[in-house]
């Protein structure tokens, strides 16, 4: 049943040295060994189902801590499971000798093991093995996602003034070349469903969409509407987005003549809200307590519910969010399949929109929407647009989902649109073709691959990033001057407000796709507070000195920050001889904070691609590591690189080499879940 060179026990801690798994791995197969009676097979080497378990407890918990929600047994290499470098070894310690039919069968025979629905450690369902908890959070999002699907909404076709409404808001789109108008089929979807899931890229108009939605909807009833995000940036974006999106719907209703129905609109136009918080707050956080406020038996009070960026949303976030819906509740779900997946266990947003894939290179979109009979005549009733070819015999939860495909704001041949989607499908040629139209808006810092060599590439980039970062550190310096030029005085006038000092800031990032080493976020962190004190736009002594950009690392619910935050250390305008970090809220405000009371926190002119999801800046500069290890090779993957891209609204840089980028986009992510499969019916894991 298995071979080993060595006894599992020592095995699992020469597997601990050499960082295949961690520490809380082991201990974790080891706990549950205990909690099955295995006593530890230390002594010699048992080649039996004692070692298996323990192999196959230390690979499920490896797994979770790789962000899977469970082992996919057919996955397993049964050759080398331990993906130990075989080509520096002359064997590896272990094999798995049975197939993976005989391995699920025997897994399910453990004590610890039970089927979905029993109380025991381990669950193992369809070749699936899960922590009972994982299983329970995957059902229950499962479960709940489906029947919001299937919940009737109040809302009666026939007799509605939908249709016109639908029509005086979607005007402008017909001069588009596009088959179909699929925001206008998105705001019909969400009519008419309870879960309604819009995804897209950057700027195809998924704000423009839940706004002109939010204005139907208000005009059939008055309804309390929760807008929120995962983090307090993206949450800011929102209210920012809603607010310009508001706005322009308001120059484009004023310019309508003005009938009863433009009447309706500009009223409910008033009544859409325009302030985001973040989910943690929306739920109520309780310190030091996994648990919120709002839960099942205290649900949320609002009628509907639009969360964005919701690839960000973790399977137990997920999980808590859906419980503490009103049994009334609807939801939208809004964000970018294609991005990184969430940062905690589970791609929930990707595997909801798994079964609009399509798998053949033939086909005309990498996506197609997959609708009921029914859906689809509804939609065509609202939209006036026949969906009848996308009808499918098993929509599943189909109904609720719309994707839509043209971005507004990567128009026509824009490089960075081009790029991210040369990335995103994969495709080689097409990247390369981007990279060698000298594209205004992409640069190329070429690692210098000589380790003897100053890396030229580094040094222009540092450069750039000098001259990018000058502007905020020299309103900065401004402020200083006019400090200095008023003789320390209490309160003065500086000539830049935090604000804009902050908005300037935040118009360049440089990030980064590892943390560790030279090309890590800490090494890019520690040669660009060289460089900027070089050039004499920061002073840089002592931990705390005007201009340090900061990331908070952990939450600190008494001060309202929370990890990810981002915050400038610069004077108090109130005081300025002294030294505050401030951030921005999501509602806009300004928190300071002294700097002796941050949570954990580090240097932020470099950061990862994980934490810059949610958020947006005029020009982004992607470092790639010069020479990856294995394991870094497993994190730069294709939704990295399409996540470090769409960061960038006008300039993207990319310092590294064309190989590292080209195989990096060649990587997929893939999260081993069951959730696609109990949402599709269709197993896309195997
Ligand atoms: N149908 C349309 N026709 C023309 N311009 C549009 C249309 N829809 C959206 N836009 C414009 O595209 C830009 C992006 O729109 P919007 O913010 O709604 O996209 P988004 O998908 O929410 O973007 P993000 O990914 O940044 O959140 C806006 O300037 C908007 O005015």
């Amino acid at each position: 049943m298995l071979m080993l060179t060595h006894p599992i026990g020592e095995l699992l801690k020469q597997w601990q040295t050499q960082r295949l798994i961690t520490p809380l791995d082991r201990h974790f197969a080891l706990e549950l060994a205990h909690i099955e009676s295995i006593a530890t097979p230390s002594e010699q080497v048992d080649n039996g189902s004692s070692s298996l378990f323990l192999l196959v407890c230390a690979l499920l918990s490896q797994q979770l801590s790789n962000q899977h929600s469970c082992l996919v047994i057919e996955q397993i290499n049964l050759a080398n499971p331990m993906a130990e470098e075989s080509h520096r070894q002359q064997q590896v310690n272990c094999q798995i000798t049975i197939s993976h039919h005989q391995l699920i069968e025997h897994i399910g025979q453990f004590d610890a093991v039970g089927a979905a629905g029993e109380n025991k450690p381990l669950i193992l369902e369809h070749g699936r093995l899960y922590l009972n908890k994982y299983h329970f959070f995957e059902t229950q999002v499962a479960n709940k996602l489906s029947q919001l699907a299937k919940q009737p909404v109040n809302i009666d076709l026939s007799q509605s003034q939908l249709p016109q409404l639908l029509n005086s808001l979607f005007k402008a789109n017909t001069t588009e070349q596009q088959a179909f108008d699929w925001q206008k089929i998105a705001t019909a979807t969400a009519l008419i469903n309870a879960l309604a899931v819009i995804t897209g890229g950057p700027g195809t108009g998924k704000t423009t969409t839940v706004t002109k939605l939010l204005l139907l909807l208000l005009t059939q009833s008055s309804l309390t509407i929760r807008l929120v995000a995962p983090t307090g940036k993206a949450a800011a974006r929102l209210s920012e987005s809603i607010k310009a999106s508001k706005q322009r719907l308001l120059g484009e209703l004023t310019q309508q003549p003005k009938t009863r129905i433009t009447a309706v609109l500009m009223n409910a136009l008033t009544q859409i809200p325009e302030e985001a918080s973040t989910l943690h707050r929306l739920l109520g956080v309780i310190p030091n307590s996994h648990q919120f406020r709002h839960h099942q038996h205290n649900p949320l009070r609002l009628d509907l519910l639009v969360v964005d960026e919701a690839s960000m949303v973790d399977l137990p976030m997920m999980y808590k969010l859906l419980s503490a819906l009103p049994p009334h509740g609807r939801l939208i779900l809004l964000g970018d399949q294609d991005q990184l997946a969430s940062v905690e266990a589970g791609a929930v947003l990707a595997d909801i929109c798994v079964g609009l894939k399509q798998t053949s290179p033939h086909a005309p979109s990498p996506w197609s929407m997959r609708y009921s009979a029914t859906q689809s005549e509804k939609i065509t009733l609202l939209t006036g647009q026949d969906v009848s070819q996308f009808v499918h015999p098993q929509p599943q939860i189909g109904d609720s989902l719309c994707m839509l495909m043209h971005s507004h704001r990567f128009k026509g041949d824009a490089g960075i649109g081009l790029l991210a989607n040369a990335v995103n499908r994969g495709n080689i040629s097409a990247i390369r073709q981007v990279w060698q139209s000298n594209h205004a808006e992409l640069n190329w810092f070429e690692h210098t691959p000589n380790a003897q060599a100053e890396n030229l590439g580094k040094q222009q980039l540092l450069a750039m990033s000098v001259n990018a970062y000058g502007q905020y550190l020299q309103q900065i310096q401004d402020n200083q001057q006019a400090i200095i030029n008023t003789n320390g005085a209490d309160a003065i006038a500086l000539p830049h407000s935090e604000q804009t000092i902050i908005d300037s800031f935040n118009q360049y990032r440089i990030l980064c796709a590892m943390r560790a080493g030279e090309f890590g976020v800490e090494g890019i962190n520690i040669a660009m507070t060289e460089s900027l004190k070089q050039a004499k736009l920061i002073s840089a002594q002592g931990e705390f000195y005007l201009g340090r950009p900061i990331i908070i690392q952990s939450n600190d619910y008494n001060l309202g920050l929370f990890n990810g935050d981002i915050g400038l250390i610069l004077q108090d305008s109130s005081k300025p001889d002294r030294l505050m970090a401030h951030f921005v809220m999501a509602d806009g405000s300004l928190l300071k904070v002294l700097p002796a009371r941050l949570p954990s926190h580090e240097t932020c002119f470099a950061m990862t691609v994980h934490k810059s999801q949610g958020s947006e800046f005029d020009q982004v500069s992607f470092v790639l590591p010069i020479r990856p290890s294995l394991s870094q090779w497993q994190l730069l993957t294709k939704e990295l690189l399409y996540t470090a891209i769409t960061r960038a609204k006008n300039h993207f840089y990319c310092l590294g080499s064309a190989s590292i980028f080209e195989k990096a986009s060649q990587q997929a992510t893939s999260r081993a879940s069951g959730l696609a499969w109990r949402l599709w019916g269709e197993d896309d894991s195997k």
